[in-house]
């Protein structure tokens, strides 16, 4: 039998509250098995770059990075965020190691075609380095990665943070039974997304179809929910979506996808 591995997402409306990142950090240490922290900020590079002038645009989801916004994210989220997130998790006692895809070669990517729309400095992962992130495992140590890429030529590149996760994910379910969380500010996916109460307790591919048609999932929930089903296609073997409260051992408020 495969040991367990736990891949957790953290996305950027969760990193933005201190308190509610703080309270997560101390539940994700708290994990005996294995795991991964995989962190977006998608959000505060968009205020960052603002702060600097530069204004932000993103097609479905996606961020289109020009040579500028490209330093802006390698700033926020290699620098910034990861250095943060790291130094909260030793605190806690959690032996984090903070990586962006270049370090060790762990996510590498192609660059996204220029057609039908140009993302710039956008990449589509081709390669994980799954067995470099076993040994860091088996040391025992925690990785921590942002969602920077790079192309195996010198180039840095920019990739949804939670497709670099289902990407990850995927790739560890080689030597272990993965189970990949996926956190943000709600508490899961919503019947109404005006409505907190009104969590789908499981959701299958047919039923997502059903919501999709009903206009019930819209912005950044559809590539979200898209990874998720990615993910369980290929290999994974348990994918939830919820607030940060999934990760406290008695939580029952949260979204199970199944194939
Ligand atoms: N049915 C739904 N249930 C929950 N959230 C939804 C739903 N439809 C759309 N959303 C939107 O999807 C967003 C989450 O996607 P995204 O911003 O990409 O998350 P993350 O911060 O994890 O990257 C939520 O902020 C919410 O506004
Ligand atoms: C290509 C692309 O869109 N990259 C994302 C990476 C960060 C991210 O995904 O952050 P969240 O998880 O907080 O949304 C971006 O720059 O916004």
């Amino acid at each position: 039998m495969k040991t367990k591995l736990k891949i957790v997402k953290i996305g950027g409306n969760l990193i933005d509250d201190a308190e509610v990142l703080a309270t997560l950090l101390k539940d994700f240490s708290a994990i005996k098995e294995p795991k991964i922290l995989i962190h977006g900020g998608g959000k505060i590079a968009t205020a960052t770059s603002k702060k600097l002038g530069i204004e932000s645009k993103l097609v479905e989801g996606r961020r289109i990075t020009s040579a500028e916004d490209l330093e802006v994210i390698t700033m926020v989220y290699a620098g910034l965020l990861n250095k943060n997130i790291v130094a909260q998790l030793q605190a806690n006692n959690c032996n984090a190691l903070g990586l962006s895809g270049a370090d060790a070669n762990c996510v590498q990517a192609n660059l996204r075609h220029k057609e039908p729309v140009d993302y710039g400095f956008v990449g589509d992962v081709n390669h994980i380095n799954s067995a470099i992130i076993q040994q860091l495992l088996t040391a025992q140590l925690t990785p921590v990665f942002c969602a920077i890429s790079h192309d195996g030529k010198g180039q840095l590149l920019n990739t949804n943070a939670d497709t670099v996760t289902a990407e990850i994910a995927i790739a560890m379910s080689k030597y272990y039974e993965v189970e990949l969380m996926y956190c943000f500010e709600k508490n899961g996916v919503l019947e109404n997304v005006e409505d907190e109460n009104s969590v789908i307790p499981k959701i299958n591919t047919a039923k997502y179809e059903a919501l999709k048609a009903n206009q019930q999932i819209h912005q950044g929930m559809l590539p979200k929910m898209q990874n998720c089903f990615y993910a369980l296609k290929n290999g994974v073997a348990n994918v939830v979506i919820g607030s940060s409260k999934l990760l406290q051992s008695n939580s029952t408020l949260f979204t199970q996808l199944s194939l």
